[in-house]
C-alpha cells in the first residue's frame, strides 16, 4: 500500500528498518566531526572522537571492531522480528556493496550501510522526502533504499528528494562549531570562507518530529535554516513547519518523542523548558538520567558517536504500545508505570553506531490522517 504516516504514534502497519550489513569504519573527516561535534566532545565516561587528540589525515578512517559490527546485526534482527510479531509489515534497504568507495570531483568517501534510515528521509502523509544528507559518506546511503521506496511509488505514494548538496568543504556553515569554542574547532578548523551564499541545503530526517500538521524541525546551522525552508515551501498548504533554533545540534529524536496526543517522552526537565508554547501544555515522562553500567565497555579505539541519552530514541508501534531498549530497564519500568506496554529489545552498541530503535526505523505506513493538533497558534519559535 502507498505511505501513510503524519506523526510518530499512530499504529504502524510497514516500516523500513535498517541494516548494518558492510559497516567497516567510520571516517573522521570535515563533514562527519562537524555532525557529531557535540557528542564528541560529551565528557560521559567514555573516549570520543577527540581522545587522541587532533586528526591528521592518515588518522581519520576508524576502523570498527568486527565484534561489535557482528552483534549489532543481531541486535538489529532482533528488532526487526519483534515488530515483524508485533504484526508490522518490514522492509528492508539494500545491504551496502563491499568496499563501496566513491568520489566526486571535489572528494572522495566509502560509504556506510543504511543503518539509521530515519535520518535521510521524512514521511509525511502519503509522501516520502529524501533529505539533503551533511556526512558526505552518507551521500549516497538513499541508493540502498531505491527498491523500497520504488515500490510504495509504483503503489501510489508521492516520491521528493530535496537539492544534494556537493558538500564542499565551503559549503558548511561552520558556526555551530566555532561558536562553541570546543576542542574541536582546533581540528575542524574554518572550513568555509565566510560566504554565505557557498552554503547548501542539508537536512536531516531527524532533526524533525510529526505532530499531524505541525512537523517540528530544529535548525542550528545555515544548512539547515536553507532545508528547513525548502521543507515550508514545499509542504506549504497541507502542514505547517514550526522551526526551532538550536534547540540541539542536528537531530531531535534522543530529547523529544511524542508517545501519543497530549503526552511526550522527554530527556530531562532542561529540554521541557525549552520546548515551544503549545507543546509545553502536553504531558510528559522523563525518561531516566543514564549510568555507565547501561552500556558496555569501549576502549581509546571505538568511536562514541551518539549521547548516553540514546536509549529514549525509541519507536512507538500505537498509542499504548512502545519498542525500547532492554538495557536500559530503569526505562521501561517508567514506560510500564506510566501504563505502556513495552516491547524489550536488545540494543548493544548503540553509542557506537549513532542510532536507537526510532533511528533504525522509517515508520511508512501508519494509521490515521492529517490530524491538526494545534490549530493557528503562534508557537513563538
Ligand atoms: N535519528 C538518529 N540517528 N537520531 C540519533 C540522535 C542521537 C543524538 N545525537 C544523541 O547522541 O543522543
Amino acid at each position: 500500500m502507498k505511505a501513510n504516516s503524519f506523526n510518530e504514534w499512530s499504529r504502524l502497519r510497514e516500516a523500513i528498518v535498517g541494516t548494518s550489513a558492510g559497516y567497516e569504519a567510520h571516517e573522521l573527516e570535515l563533514s562527519f566531526r562537524l555532525f557529531f561535534n557535540d557528542v564528541a566532545h560529551s565528557s560521559f565516561f567514555y573516549p570520543s572522537i577527540t581522545a587522541r587528540g587532533p586528526l591528521d589525515a592518515a588518522d581519520s578512517r576508524r576502523d570498527l571492531n568486527h565484534r561489535y559490527v557482528e552483534e549489532l546485526a543481531e541486535d538489529v534482527e532482533g528488532l526487526a522480528q519483534a515488530l515483524a510479531s508485533a504484526g508490522v509489515v518490514v522492509h528492508r534497504p539494500e545491504a551496502l556493496p563491499p568496499g563501496a568507495r566513491f568520489s566526486t570531483p571535489h572528494w572522495e568517501a566509502t560509504m556506510i550501510p543504511a543503518l539509521n534510515v530515519r535520518d535521510q528521509t521524512i514521511v509525511v502523509g502519503d509522501e516520502i522526502i529524501e533529505t539533503a544528507p551533511q556526512v558526505r559518506a552518507r551521500q549516497l546511503e538513499g541508493d540502498l533504499l531505491k527498491p523500497v521506496l520504488s515500490r510504495y511509488f509504483r503503489e501510489g505514494s508521492r516520491w521528493t528528494s530535496m537539492p544534494r548538496p556537493r558538500m564542499l568543504d565551503a559549503s558548511f556553515d561552520t558556526s555551530y562549531v566555532s561558536g562553541h569554542a570546543t576542542p574541536a574547532i582546533e581540528d575542524v578548523g574554518e572550513s568555509t570562507d565566510g560566504s554565505p551564499d557557498a552554503f547548501e541545503i542539508m537536512l536531516d530526517g531527524a532533526q524533525a518530529v510529526r505532530f499531524g500538521k505541525d512537523i517540528l524541525v530544529n535548525v542550528s546551522t545555515a544548512n539547515h535554516l536553507l532545508g528547513a525552508e525548502w521543507l515550508k515551501r514545499h509542504l506549504e498548504g497541507r502542514f505547517r513547519v514550526q522551526i526551532m533554533h538550536r534547540f540541539a545540534d542536528n537531530h531531535i529524536d534522543s530529547l523529544v518523542l511524542p508517545l501519543r496526543p497530549g503526552l511526550l517522552l522527554l530527556r530531562n526537565p532542561a529540554v521541557a523548558d525549552r520546548l515551544p508554547a503549545p507543546l509545553q501544555a502536553w504531558d510528559r515522562i522523563y525518561a531516566p538520567t543514564p549510568s555507565e553500567v547501561n552500556f558496555p565497555v569501549y576502549g581509546d579505539d571505538d568511536v562514541i558517536i551518539s549521547s548516553p541519552y540514546i536509549d529514549m530514541n525509541v519507536l512507538s508501534v500505537d498509542e499504548d504500545t512502545v519498542v525500547a531498549n532492554s538495557l536500559f530497564p530503569e526505562l521501561i519500568s517508567e514506560l510500564e508505570r506510566n501504563g505502556f506496554d513495552v516491547i524489550p529489545v536488545r540494543h548493544r552498541h548503540r553509542r557506537l553506531f549513532g542510532g536507537g530503535f526510532h533511528c533504525f526505523t522509517l515508520d511508512t505506513v501508519r494509521d490515521g490522517g492529517l490530524e491538526d493538533y494545534f490549530g493557528y497558534v503562534d508557537w513563538g519559535l
